[in-house]
């Protein structure tokens, strides 16, 4: 998977021992560091990559299942993350630690199949968002054309977990 860059990546500035996910720790020498990027309103998040073609699922370039909702997983939580983080009032900053979020429960409508020679983009919105619960909405798309939905409960790691 190739990550596109912008500014200040969500996964970036996890605490410590919360940065070695697979799909998307910075920590993770051998993970796919997938990024999340808060929009310049903060009202949306947007991950975008390339996929290699050793994910495919089998039918020539057309995504492996798993790994789209693996993007989603990754991207969800990081949403989360933010919009909790933006919630309370504060901006992102190379100096912040941002709050951890976990996946509780993840529903993806596969809708079309997502092609593998080109940049996927993902966009997230905030549905409901409490103390400790995110709901997180996510569209996948491609050439302009939604390929995948998701709908995340995302909770919030306590510090004594
Ligand atoms: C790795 C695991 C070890 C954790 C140690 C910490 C280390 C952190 C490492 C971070 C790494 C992140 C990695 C990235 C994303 C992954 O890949 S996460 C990996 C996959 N996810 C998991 O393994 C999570 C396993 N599940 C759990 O640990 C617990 O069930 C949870 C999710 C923390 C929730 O348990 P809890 O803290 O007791 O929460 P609880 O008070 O029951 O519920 C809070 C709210 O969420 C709702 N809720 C809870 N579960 C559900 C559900 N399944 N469906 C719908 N709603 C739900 C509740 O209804 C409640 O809602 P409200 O009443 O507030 O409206």
């Amino acid at each position: 998977m190739k990550p596109k860059k912008r500014n200040i990546a969500i996964q970036d500035t996890y605490g410590e021992r919360f940065q070695n996910c697979w799909g998307c720790g910075p920590k993770n020498e051998q993970g796919l560091h997938l990024k999340t990027y808060p929009s310049e309103d903060g009202e949306t998040c947007i991950t975008q990559f390339e996929p290699d073609n050793q994910y495919t699922g089998g039918v020539p370039n057309n995504l492996f299942g798993g790994m789209i909702a693996l993007v989603f997983d990754c991207h969800g939580t990081a949403s989360a993350a933010w919009f909790a983080h933006k919630n309370k009032g504060l901006a992102l900053t190379e100096e912040t630690v941002i709050g951890r979020f976990i996946t509780a429960r993840l529903e993806t409508d596969y809708k079309k199949p997502v092609p593998m020679d080109e940049t996927i983009t993902i966009r997230s919105s905030i549905e409901e968002l409490s103390e400790r619960k995110a709901i997180v909405r996510m569209k996948m798309e491609a050439s302009g054309v939604v390929r995948a939905e998701a709908r995340m409960v995302a909770v919030a790691v306590k510090d004594d977990m």
